[in-house]
């Protein structure tokens, strides 16, 4: 029996929850390790498989990986995720480093002091609503499509409702002007393996709270 990939991250989002949501959607089950203080990290960097020094690591196939961006697209390749052309893969790709962007924006705002982290996160939810998901839904919209590229399930489209998730705990009415973004936040919701990812239990992270934030600081210094 192959053995399951192995993550090395923090207890909390951040760039390793896309990767998370990616294995999940393609039915792979996967192993953990947190990193939770600074000896485990330094033990980490010491044993030297952080390429650059950084997280996400992810141990598949005998390799060790790092780069977010690097180990999915392998993941997408892999699990046949990817498009069936290089012409659907670049949009694929354009499409994942769109949500990527977003979702990254509201990764960083957490760190923000107190004062400034309300503000920025309603800034990123009014960026999505102004320049993300109009994109998303003309796309659809052009496409015709249940799917964002081709007629198949994709790295986008699981990237896609991920965001669209993040951003509705922001503000819950993000979607309201944008009735194919709702149709296909249904529809990608309930593909078997995504829905039982959005089950309490899950591996799925929550948000992040005050602990994390705390936690990560201390284990990164910053
Ligand atoms: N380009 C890298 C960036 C990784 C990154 O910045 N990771 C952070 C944690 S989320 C980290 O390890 N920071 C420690 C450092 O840069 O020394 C990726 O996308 O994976």
């Amino acid at each position: 029996m192959a053995t399951k990939p192995k993550l090395y991250y923090f207890r909390g989002r951040g760039r390793m929850e896309s990767i998370r949501w990616l294995l999940a959607a393609a039915g792979v089950e996967f192993e953990e390790e947190f990193i939770e203080t600074a000896e485990q990290y330094e033990k980490l960097q010491k044993d030297g498989r952080l390429l650059f020094g950084q997280v996400p690591m992810i141990e598949i196939d005998g390799m060790v990986l790092t780069q977010t961006r690097a180990i999915l697209s392998y993941l997408a390749a892999k699990y046949d995720l990817y498009g069936k052309d290089l012409k659907e893969t670049v949009r694929i790709n354009m499409y994942a480093d769109g949500t990527l962007d977003l979702m990254l924006m509201i990764a960083l705002a957490a760190f923000k002091p107190p004062a400034e982290k309300e503000e920025s996160l309603a800034l990123v939810a009014q960026k999505a609503q102004t320049r993300y998901f109009p994109v998303f839904e003309k796309i659809l919209k052009d496409h015709g499509q249940d799917f964002l590229v081709g007629n198949k399930f994709s790295w986008a489209d699981i990237q896609l409702l991920e965001a669209i998730l993040m951003v509705e705990e922001l503000n819950a009415s993000v979607l309201s002007d944008f009735r194919l973004l709702q149709a296909f936040k249904t529809r990608i919701s309930n593909i078997p393996t995504i829905k039982k990812f959005l089950q309490p239990g899950s591996q799925r992270q929550p948000p992040p709270d005050s602990h994390y934030v705390e936690v990560v600081r201390s284990i990164l210094h910053f």
